[in-house]
């Protein structure tokens, strides 16, 4: 199995690169990649730690060996938010960087499933699948926006209210990556009661809770170890269900629902090639299915962002 992490050097991509360092199965390759010159060097450090995993350091020309032979591909580059922008004031600088790996991708491992965790992800994640259409070599089923991070917060708020074990805790969380566009479904919570307030405030507080980490940082970037952790967790579900294993991942996706956006977080069955099966989100709450139409029209616009920014 052969990983490549893009925009390794970075605060996500090294917390990332650590973690399938120590977590990949034996005999994994993984080959970081960035335009920062100190990238061979993380991959030196990264390489002292004994584990049965080969590390390789890329700089930016070497974007084709980072990929050849890649069977996942994930995408941490670019910029980050600094408190009082949005995720969409990102767009200007990473839609251009993440077309350009992408087409790497296009170029060097076609056959890979990606990760985009490049924000705005609701767009990025469009400008991906455009751009490897426009390649010809779009498979709906490799390509993922990575929302672990969404699942991960929302499962910690929701233990610590409640005082429960976290690691007993699933919250599903549908949508996009954004704002009111990320949606936790907490009346499927098993095993504990919400008062309406309850909803109302932690549905705030997972969703603005990127914008908590860009504020507590003070200029410092957004969420690095926390979604470096999330990364790996979705990395490591998608590798055991490449290697047989029967797994389940919230991830945003292509649906082709038109009730919905073209783009979508669902629960996925993760297989082989990627996508086996786009799982339903079951029965919404007249809350969650309020503020489900309240935020497609964002979604939607997000994405024909996305869209119109690889077509023209
Ligand atoms: N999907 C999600 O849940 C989350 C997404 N993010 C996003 O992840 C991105 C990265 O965040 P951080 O790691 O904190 O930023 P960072 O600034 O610490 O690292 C970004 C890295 O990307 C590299 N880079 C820039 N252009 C590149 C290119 N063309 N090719 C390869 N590498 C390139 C930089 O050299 C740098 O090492 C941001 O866009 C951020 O908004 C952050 C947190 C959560
Ligand atoms: O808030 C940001 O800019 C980074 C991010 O996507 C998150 O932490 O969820």
């Amino acid at each position: 199995m052969k990983v490549a992490v893009l925009g390794a050097a970075g605060g996500i991509g090294q917390a990332l690169s650590l973690l399938l360092k120590t977590q990949l199965p034996a005999g994994s390759d993984l080959a970081l990649y960035d335009v920062a010159p100190v990238v061979p060097g993380v991959a030196v450090d990264l390489s002292h730690i004994p584990t049965a995993v080969k590390v390789t350091g890329h700089g930016k020309d070497d974007l084709a060996d980072a990929l050849t032979g890649a069977d996942v591909v994930l995408i941490p580059a670019g910029m980050p938010r600094k408190p009082g922008m949005d995720r969409s004031d990102l767009f200007n600088i990473n839609a251009g960087i993440v077309k350009n790996l992408i087409e790497g991708v296009a170029d060097n491992c076609p056959d890979a499933c990606v990760g985009i965790i490049t924000n705005p992800v609701n767009t990025t994640v469009a400008i991906a699948a455009e751009t490897l259409k426009a390649k010809g070599v779009y498979n709906k089923n490799k390509l993922f926006g990575v929302t672990t991070l969404d699942v991960i917060r929302a499962e910690t708020f929701v233990a610590e209210l409640k005082g429960v074990d976290v690691s007993s805790v699933h919250v599903p969380v549908i949508g996009g990556h954004s704002g009111t566009t990320i949606l936790p479904l907490l009346s499927q919570v098993e095993g504990v009661e919400f008062t309406d307030e309850e909803v109302s405030s932690l549905t705030t507080r997972i969703q603005n809770a990127g914008t908590e980490v860009v504020e507590a940082k003070a200029g410092g970037g957004s969420a690095t170890l926390s979604m470096g952790q999330a990364a790996a967790r979705f990395c490591l579900s998608l590798v055991s269900a490449m290697q047989g294993e029967n797994v389940v991942e919230y991830t945003y996706v292509q649906t082709d629902d038109s009730d919905d956006a073209a783009f979508f977080a669902h629960p996925v069955r993760l297989g082989a090639e990627g996508v086996v099966e786009i799982l339903p989100y079951g029965e919404l709450s007249a809350f969650e299915e309020k503020a489900k139409n309240d935020m497609l029209e964002g979604l939607r616009g997000d994405i024909k962002l996305g869209v119109d920014f690889v077509n023209g």
